[in-house]
């Protein structure tokens, strides 16, 4: 199985998209690095409908949007996604899935024939099912391997904590994955 981009002299940035999803902005930190050290363009997934400010409002609604598949609709629009040849796609996990807005998203482009490659925060229990889902909904993609680190907690009022030196740590592993997987020389 092929986990790694086959070509690092063929990453031209203008074919690079970075999409994310962040609540509490530690995802949004490690898509920064991302860019900062590949370039690209970077797209914040937002929806047309926003979750609730209330944490166990969302994981409720959540819960209730994973047992019935409800895919919820994206404000955010990627015009051509024709022109980029590398989607990252990053996420937090939650209730041990893949959030329905980013099963929103890889449900509604078509990343065929494209190197995919996912990047995670969490709250200290991991992936769970997030970058199979992430296989299942790309299956005609290079679906290469991902990155994951614990992020904050906010069920115990841990918002942001990818700042700081935890953020030159991060930074730090980011760049290491990035060139196990062959973006970065
Ligand atoms: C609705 C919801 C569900 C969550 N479920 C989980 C979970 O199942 N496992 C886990 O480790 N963290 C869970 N978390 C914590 C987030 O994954 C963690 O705080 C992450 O770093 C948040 O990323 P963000 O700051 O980019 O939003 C959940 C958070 C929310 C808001």
């Amino acid at each position: 199985e092929n986990v790694q981009v086959t070509d690092v002299a063929s990453i031209e940035p203008n074919k690079v998209l970075i999409v994310y999803l962040s609540r509490t902005n530690n995802t949004r930190a490690i898509a920064e690095i991302i860019h900062r050290n590949v370039g690209g363009k970077l797209v914040a997934l937002e929806l047309e409908k926003p979750y609730p400010e209330n944490y166990r409002a969302t994981v409720e609604q959540v819960v209730k949007e994973n047992e019935t598949g409800f895919l919820p609709p994206l404000k955010t629009k990627i015009d051509t996604i024709q022109q980029y040849d590398v989607v990252f796609v990053g996420f937090p996990t939650w209730g041990m899935q893949l959030p329905p807005p980013m099963k929103s998203f890889l449900h509604q482009y078509d990343l065929k024939g494209k190197t995919v490659i996912p990047f995670n925060t969490n709250g200290g229990y991991g992936i769970g099912s997030t970058f199979q889902t992430v296989k299942e909904l790309c299956p005609n993609s290079n679906v290469v391997e991902g990155f994951t680190m614990r992020g904050g907690s906010e069920r115990d009022g841990q918002l942001l904590v990818i700042e700081g030196g935890k953020a030159k740590e991060a930074e730090a592993n980011v760049v290491k994955w990035l060139r196990t997987i062959n973006v970065l020389k």
